[in-house]
């Protein structure tokens, strides 16, 4: 049965099927709910609740309680393992109560809200589901704007505080004027000015509200508060009840205390008192002394606040037709689809890119950049410092190569700065009314304050430890030449390979020794952090030390003078430090020789020592890898050259 009350049908139960055996104008009724997610261990067991129409309902529960599952199942988002649920005398779904649909308003624990979204995009998503036209929501967007104190329309949720997405979300819950509005957990969002709003909406439109929370404070003002305790509703009366049931002349949080002191001691079997714990529903009884009570209320409260309502109150939202309705929410969901997948990936890309090593930095330009640049072009010094921050480009780089990112921030700063004094002085205004709006957040990998020493250091190491080996082994080779060891070594036997082998051996100690003080002195003289695995450094040193060795053998070969010798090493020594990117980034070479840069066993090594020390990445990434595997294969091509040279 039903019967209309304002422009809402109320739903009265009547009946034996939930033991009711009186009328209620109920909003929402639960009955004999029982929830588990895992066997044995119920979440709700045999819960009632009732909510009448036109009341602010404060579902009161210690965390963990159920609440947010019990607000799921009353919504339809989760069902119930046994029990009923009905609103407004109907299922859940019930074509004509538009619940789920546009007649409830809800507002998750969690702000649930898209980042990529503007405030706007996000009110308007919202109100076009409720079949709101754009114009509607606009007026409803400038409401909530000042009720809420919302930031400007146009910022984006992503770069919102906490507390401002939760007021974007209590708005999206209330933009469409919904008769039923469940609030998960607002704490931080409900001032008093949110309170008497939903006051006024309790009492000028009969709206029904049902807030869960842990605080009772937050109750206090509620018309009923349900105290779930163990699965059970174990009361569901007005705070003054509440407060006279079991606190007489004390305070809420007394009678709260004692209510579940109570109900906990009757679970145990130790009560003495004459609490009993409320069997099938708390609800069952006439509700009309209670309406009557909490109608006065609102009238009083009702006097004492200036909220104004929102202008949807004489303009409802049009009923679309069933096609109609669809049509504009798939459009609505179509849309977020593209804004979502466009705005998101730019960000997401760019530094995905500068994360793999694939691009050096990136920008990011506020949503409203262009006005905010002219508003405080026009405004000079007046401009306040809202505006300032919303003109700002955020730039993040990798800073790990310091020649790169000083040049990137020159060359921005530069462009930027030129394109202002272009553009004012071009307009009649005083190019020094704007400065920059660039700025650096913290370097995606690197530091901004990086100096020389950092960056320069364990790359000239690197150097040093190819070229000591060089020097070293070719002026032995030679020497063993000259006085004709090496000769006499080959008549009696001994391959070139196995001389080659002999060195490498005797090598070992030395190399391993150097790799080690070049790391001790990397780490304690030069205080640089490494951020990737030290291993892996040690192992680039090591094999940069035999590369240096197999070099030595091959330049050893074919200068028979040390003065060959000393000019030969020396013609390789400086293209190989310069393409190390110490003085010169690689990335600022002529094409030409950025295309053949791998054939200097010191370029693509560096890098990776580089991408280990300040960027931390593994032997996976291609910028590690590619330096081992360029080492490898000079070590085995100069150790075959160097047997190919004796054989010849
Ligand atoms: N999807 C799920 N799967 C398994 N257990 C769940 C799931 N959702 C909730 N629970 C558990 O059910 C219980 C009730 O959770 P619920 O979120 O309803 O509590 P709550 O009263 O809303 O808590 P809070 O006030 O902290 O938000 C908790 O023990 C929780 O861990």
């Amino acid at each position: 049965m039903t019967e209309t009350q304002g422009n809402f049908e109320l739903g009265i139960i009547q009946g034996s099927e939930d033991e009711l055996d009186m009328e209620i104008e109920a909003a929402v009724v639960v009955r004999n709910a029982e929830k588990c997610y895992k066997v044995g261990k119920p979440v709700l067991s045999g819960l009632d609740m009732t909510v009448t129409c036109g009341s602010i309902y404060a579902l009161l529960g210690s965390s963990g309680c159920g609440k947010t599952t019990l607000l799921s199942c009353i919504l339809g988002i989760r069902k119930l393992n046994k029990g009923s649920v009905w609103l407004y005398g109907e299922r859940p779904g019930t074509s004509g109560i538009e619940i789920p649909g546009r007649n409830v308003g809800y507002m998750p624990q969690e702000t649930s809200l898209y980042n990529e979204f503007t405030i706007w995009e996000t009110l308007r998503y919202f109100g076009t589901f409720s079949g709101m036209t754009e114009e509607q929501v606009e007026t409803e967007a400038h409401f909530f704007e000042s009720l809420l104190d919302l930031p400007p329309q146009m910022r984006r949720i992503g770069t919102l505080s906490g507390g401002e997405k939760r007021r974007v979300s209590f708005a999206a819950a209330l933009i469409s004027n919904p008769q039923l509005l469940i609030l998960d957990e607002p704490t931080v969002g409900v001032s008093s000015k949110i309170w008497s709003y939903l006051i006024k909406l309790v009492t000028c439109r009969n709206t029904t509200v049902i807030l869960s929370t842990h605080h009772i404070d937050e109750a206090r003002k509620a018309n009923m508060i349900g105290v779930i305790r163990n699965g059970l509703m174990i009361a569901e009366k007005s705070p003054q009840e509440l407060i006279a049931t079991y606190a007489l002349n004390g305070s809420l949080e007394t009678a709260v205390l004692n209510l579940c002191k109570k109900d906990s001691m009757v679970e145990s079997g130790t009560s003495q008192s004459n609490y009993k714990r409320p069997k099938g529903s708390t609800a069952n009884r006439r509700l009309s002394t209670w309406d009557r009570e909490h109608n006065a209320r609102n009238k009083l409260l009702q006097k004492s606040d200036d909220v104004k309502m929102a202008e949807i109150m004489n303009s409802e939202p049009e009923k679309a037709s069933f096609l109609g309705g669809s049509v504009a929410r798939i459009k609505a969901l179509a849309k977020k689809n593209s804004v979502t997948l466009l705005r998101n990936p730019i960000e997401y890309d760019a530094k995905s890119a500068v994360v793999l090593g694939e691009t050096w930095g990136y920008l990011v330009f506020p949503q409203n950049f262009s006005s905010q640049m002219y508003q405080s072009s026009v405004l000079g010094s007046n401009v306040n410092l809202s505006v300032l921050t919303s003109r700002d480009i955020i730039g993040r780089l990798d800073e790990t190569n310091k020649h790169i990112s000083s040049a990137i921030k020159t060359t921005l700063y530069k462009t930027q700065s030129d394109f202002i004094s272009t553009l004012l002085s071009n307009c009649g205004m005083d190019p020094r009314r704007i400065q920059s709006s660039l700025r650096y957040q913290k370097p995606i990998f690197g530091k901004d304050d990086t100096d020389m020493r950092e960056y320069a250091a364990p790359n000239l190491s690197l150097t040093a430890a190819f070229f000591f080996p060089i020097i070293s082994i070719g002026l032995r080779f030679i020497d063993e030449k000259k006085c004709g060891m090496m000769e006499r070594s080959l008549v009696a036997g001994v391959k070139t390979w196995e001389i080659a082998v002999g060195y490498l051996i005797s090598e070992c100690f030395v190399i391993v020794t150097q790799s080690a003080l070049v790391l001790a002195v990397q780490t304690f003289i030069s205080e640089i952090t490494i951020l990737g695995s030290v291993w892996l450094v040690f192992g680039l040193f090591v094999l940069v030390g035999y590369c240096g060795v197999s070099l030595g053998f091959l330049f050893g070969s074919i200068c028979n003078e040390k003065m060959d010798f000393a000019i030969i090493t020396m013609a390789s020594f400086f293209p190989n430090v310069f393409v190390s990117g110490i003085f010169w980034p690689v990335e600022g070479m002529p094409e030409f020789v950025q295309k053949v840069v791998f054939i200097f066993p010191c370029a693509l090594p560096s890098e990776s020592l580089r991408s280990i020390i300040s960027r931390g990445w593994g032997i996976s990434h291609f910028n590690v890898w590619s330096g081992f595997v360029v080492l490898a294969a000079y070590i085995i091509v100069d150790i075959l050259l160097t047997i190919f040279v004796y054989k010849l």
